[in-house]
Formats: C-alpha cells, sequence, structure tokens
C-alpha cells in the first residue's frame, strides 16, 4: 500500500505518526510510506523524522501557519501559506499517489487535508488528546474516521465517527525493563526515582518549582532524572548549579529515551500533554500532572480524566509553590496510595494503539 502520515509541530503530535509509520513499517508488507510536514513553520517534525528509524520514500514540505488564536496580520499571512501549501500537498500526492492518509494534527495538517479531498484520498485523523482542539476540528470535517486514545472523545464528533484506538506507542516503549532504564540513567536501584518532564518543550514553571524543592528531594535521598527542554536548559543548568550533593541529580535538555526514563521511575510530575494519557499508563506510572495555562481547556482534560480514574493528582501552576513537595513526598511515601495510583494507571494503557491505527489505516486504503 502506498501511505502517507503528516503530523506538524511538536512531539506531541509527530512521535504518534512516527508509531504507526514503524508498526507498518515493521509488518513486511512492503508498504511504501512518505511523511508531510511544514516548511519554514518552526515546527521540528523533521528533525524528528530523520532521527528515526523508519525509511521514509519522500518527505513532503508544505507551507503552514496558525489561523486561530493569533493576530489578523498572522492569520492573514498563515491563509496565504495555506493556499500555497494546498498545492504543495497536492503535488506531493500527485506524484505518490497515496492509497490512504494519516493526519495526527499540527496546522501543517491543513492544506494536507485540503488537498486530499480535492483528490479523493480517504482520511483517517487521529486525536491523541481527549477533547479536540481547533486543527483536530477542522481536519475531523475532512476525514472518513477519526482514531482516538479514548472513547470519551465520542461526543466531539459526528455520531460513529470515532474508533478508540489507544494511544500509539513506539516500538522502544514495549521492550523497555526497570533495570536497562536505571542502567541508562546511572541510577541506584535501591532509591526511589522521580522523573521531571514538561512534553517536548519542557516547562519553565515546572522547571522552577523543581528546582526551588530540590534540596529537600535530594536530602531525602530521591534521585531525580530532569528533563528541562532545551529552551531552558542553560538557565536551570545555571539555577542548579550549587546544589549540595548533586550526584542524585540527573539533568537533561531533552531525552531520546523517554521509555526507559519511565520505565525507571516510580513517579513523575509532568504538563498533561496527550502522551501522558498513553505513556504513564502503560508504564502504570503515576502522575503529578501540571496543565499548561496555554493550552489549558486541553491539558486539563487531559489530567482530568487520569485523576478521575486514581491514576493521577492534577496540580495547576500557582500551586506547585505550596503542594508540589508535600503531594511527591505523598505519592512516593504512602505505599498503599502508591501501590494504588499503579494499579489504576496500568488498567488504563493499551500496547496495541499503533497497531490499531495502522489497521485501521490500511482498512481504509483497500
Ligand atoms: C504546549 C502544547 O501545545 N502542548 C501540546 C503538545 O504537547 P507535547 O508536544 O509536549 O506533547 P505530549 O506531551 O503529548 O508528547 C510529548 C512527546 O515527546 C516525548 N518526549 C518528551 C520529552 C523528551 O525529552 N523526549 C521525548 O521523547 C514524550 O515521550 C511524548 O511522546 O501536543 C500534545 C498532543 O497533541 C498536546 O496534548 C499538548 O497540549
Amino acid at each position: 500500500m502506498r501511505l502517507l502520515i503528516g503530523a506538524g509541530g511538536t512531539g506531541g503530535h509527530v512521535y504518534p505518526a512516527l508509531a504507526v509509520a514503524e508498526v507498518l513499517h515493521k509488518s513486511g508488507d512492503g508498504h511504501e510510506l512518505t511523511f508531510i510536514g511544514t516548511r519554514g513553520g518552526g515546527g521540528f517534525e523533521k528533525q524528528l523524522v530523520d532521527a528515526y528509524d523508519v525509511p521514509f520514500a519522500a518527505y513532503g514540505e508544505v507551507f503552514a501557519g496558525p489561523i486561530v488564536g493569533v493576530n489578523p496580520l498572522r492569520a492573514i499571512s498563515s491563509m496565504v501559506k495555506m493556499g500555497l501549501g494546498v498545492l504543495q500537498a497536492w503535488q506531493f500526492m500527485g506524484r505518490h499517489k497515496p492509497q490512504a492518509i494519516l493526519l495526527t494534527g499540527g496546522w501543517a495538517n491543513v492544506p494536507v487535508a485540503l488537498a486530499a479531498r480535492v483528490r479523493g484520498i480517504p482520511m483517517l485523523v487521529y486525536l491523541p488528546d481527549i477533547e479536540p482542539g481547533s486543527t483536530i476540528r477542522v481536519l475531523s470535517r475532512f476525514a472518513e474516521k477519526v482514531a482516538t486514545t479514548v472513547d470519551a472523545s465520542a461526543p466531539f464528533f459526528k455520531p460513529g465517527q470515532i474508533v478508540a484506538t489507544g494511544y500509539p506507542l513506539r516500538g522502544a516503549f514495549m521492550t523497555a525493563t526497570r533495570e536497562e532504564g536505571q542502567a541508562c540513567f546511572g541510577l541506584d536501584p535501591a532509591r526511589k526515582t522521580l522523573l521531571i518532564t514538561g512534553g517536548s518543550r519542557g516547562a519553565r514553571s515546572i522547571n522552577q518549582a523543581v528546582e526551588a524543592i530540590l534540596p529537600d528531594l535530594l536530602a531525602d535521598g530521591i534521585q531525580v532524572i530532569h528533563i528541562t527542554g532545551q529552551l531552558d536548559w542553560d538557565r536551570s543548568q545555571a539555577a542548579t548549579a550549587d546544589l549540595p550533593d548533586a550526584t542524585l541529580y540527573h539533568p537533561l535538555a531533552y531525552s531520546d529515551q523517554m521509555h526507559l526514563a519511565y520505565a525507571a521511575s516510580d513517579l513523575a510530575v509532568a504538563r498533561a500533554g496527550a502522551s501522558t494519557l498513553g505513556e504513564l499508563t502503560y508504564y502504570g506510572l503515576p502522575g503529578i500532572l501540571v496543565p499548561y495555562p496555554y493550552a489549558w481547556r486541553y491539558q486539563r482534560v487531559n489530567a482530568d480524566y487520569l485523576a478521575e480514574h486514581s491514576a493521577a493528582v492534577r496540580l495547576d501552576d500557582e500551586q506547585m509553590a505550596d503542594t508540589l513537595l508535600p503531594t511527591i513526598r505523598r505519592l512516593m511515601y504512602d505505599e498503599g496510595t502508591s501501590v494504588q495510583m499503579k494499579a489504576a494507571a496500568k488498567a488504563l494503557g493499551s500496547a496495541h494503539g499503533a497497531q490499531n491505527i495502522a489497521d485501521l489505516l490500511l482498512e481504509m486504503a483497500q
């Protein structure tokens, strides 16, 4: 089959797309996979696609930009780019003749969806979050089916349009063990491990809240894997330069070994991006989830979903100064709570999301 996969912007859109591409590539059925993302759009999909172990037959680039939530001048410029993007996507599809298309979000998907509609190519959209943002709402109008992480997304779409497939995990996630994770990050197996992550771009407010309590965490003997995000790395390094005993502190700007970080950890403090719905749950890892204020509506829904299922605790940005340390201590040291949260998280996880989405895409291509 000839299949086109498109995603744009952040890791939260691109990794699910790559996870599905990986399943299709490894099926051994010789599918021809092509990828389409932004050109000059500020997204880092090209970098992630190039670094990933799936050979794409071609990489198409389209102009795109945000239309909602930006000033009118930027919206007009984005619309011009989208117009060009439709033409670029249309030409790309003409050259590669995909039989079906999978889109996982980001503005780069909009011109692709329009071009696919003109060419009459069946389209599957994957929504990683529970509640769709403006891009997925637009894309879903052109899509035959919408794959979702959980069936709680059904009310946002046409009756019968969604298939709850589960979150698509990358292949490496399936085999990671705690021991491998401990070896990878140089951790002491006898100690508890706390993972801090602000999603694919990092989160300064979480970084600062964690830096303020690091001396207490390290004095407790907790070891900390702290993924700061590239943008906040220098500031965070300077802020933690004088830690009294830094041997338990493991800072990183970005990790391409997230599966091992999860596998090695006992608790995560994280933004409530969609990955928490699929990745924390797969590892049965309890989370303290801090929704990103500027994606508040969507991330709050993700965090609340996990909290309502007793798999996580939601904390808001402004609560962290007072409650982050006591919440970490409670979830780390109260064995009853910890065991119950791990089981609750695990019960929500699924290993089959990528395969389910790949099957759905192939069915549509046929
Ligand atoms: C600010 C913003 O708009 N965030 C959105 C963005 O978040 P973001 O891109 O952060 O998305 P997610 O939290 O869903 O996913 C992050 C992905 O990056 C990976 N990772 C992260 C850090 C790292 O060092 N290495 C690494 O590989 C994680 O394992 C995960 O697979 O897309 C998500 C999916 O639509 C949305 O839910 C978020 O609301």
